[in-house]
């Protein structure tokens, strides 16, 4: 067991967000959260992580309510990479990267040749080796994006939760993220809208229409033409490539 939603809501300003929501991610398991902009995803990572409180149902980790979990364990354990994710005050990279280990330092002590470790090994697995001395806000997008993925990975957490992870990335990059996230041994829920890379790098979908779930499960029982049309008011066909079982999803022209 790892983390669970059961029937979780959110209402914001008289609104509910998020609608009786439940998701169960299996140890090791790599879920996409799909929808349309504004359809509630972010609210519901924010929700898993435990910095929303839901206005009904449960959140636990391993069992445990979220409420119940001590805030370093949670720390410890869940890694959350938001979709703006930015720092206000000039860092570098090995720096932004180290904020990581934060959970697993004891207050003020100096890094330990763990932490050092962590910080080389994921700076190395998101390419970022060459700039780790280099100030953060003069990276490209894509490069900032891979240092918040890198601090997530340097947390060394059980549970990742990213919003959106291939935003500012170019298809390579893209790839190449998502190859390492799913290769990863750790739980990951993550945000996506490209539908493609969703059937190609998850294992599990949830998607998402005005706050509801309205479909889960393999990315084969979820990307169905007639369901993408009713979500996103798009047409498309949904194939299966008989030599890999890998599903792509051909949207039509609107107009054609
Ligand atoms: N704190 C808040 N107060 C009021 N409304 C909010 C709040 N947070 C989110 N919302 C609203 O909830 C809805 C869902 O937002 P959310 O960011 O979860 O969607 P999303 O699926 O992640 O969208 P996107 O794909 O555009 O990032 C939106 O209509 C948003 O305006």
């Amino acid at each position: 067991m790892t983390l669970r939603a059961d029937a979780v809501s959110w209402t914001a300003d008289g609104r509910l967000i998020v609608d009786a929501v439940s998701l169960h991610a299996e140890p090791g398991s790599t879920i996409g959260l799909l929808g349309p902009n504004g359809s509630g995803k972010s609210s519901l990572l924010r929700i898993l992580a435990g910095l929303r409180r839901p206005t009904a149902g449960l959140v636990t980790l391993d069992g445990a309510p979220l409420p119940a979990v001590r805030r370093r364990d949670l720390a410890r354990r869940v890694a959350v990479v938001a979709q703006h994710a930015t720092t206000e005050v000039a860092l570098t990279v090995r720096e932004v990267i180290a904020l990581g280990r934060t959970p697993h330092r004891r207050g003020w002590s100096a890094p330990t040749a763990d932490d050092d470790r962590a910080v080389l090994d994921a700076a190395a697995r998101t390419g970022l080796t060459a700039h780790l001395d280099q100030a953060w806000h003069t990276l490209s997008g894509g490069e900032r994006q891979r240092a918040q993925i890198a601090r997530a990975l340097a947390q060394q957490p059980r549970e990742l939760l990213l919003d959106e992870p291939t935003n500012h990335l170019d298809i390579g990059a893209q790839l190449d993220l998502l190859a390492l996230v799913g290769a990863l041994p750790v739980t990951t829920v993550m945000a996506l809208h490209d539908l493609n890379l969703a059937a190609m790098f998850c294992d599990r979908l949830v998607l998402l229409h005005r706050g509801r779930a309205v479909a889960a499960g393999t990315p084969a029982e979820v990307l169905d033409a007639d369901r993408i049309h009713e979500v996103y008011g798009v047409r498309a066909t949904v194939q299966r490539d008989p030599s890999d079982d890998h599903l792509t999803v051909r949207f039509t022209r609107p107009g054609a």
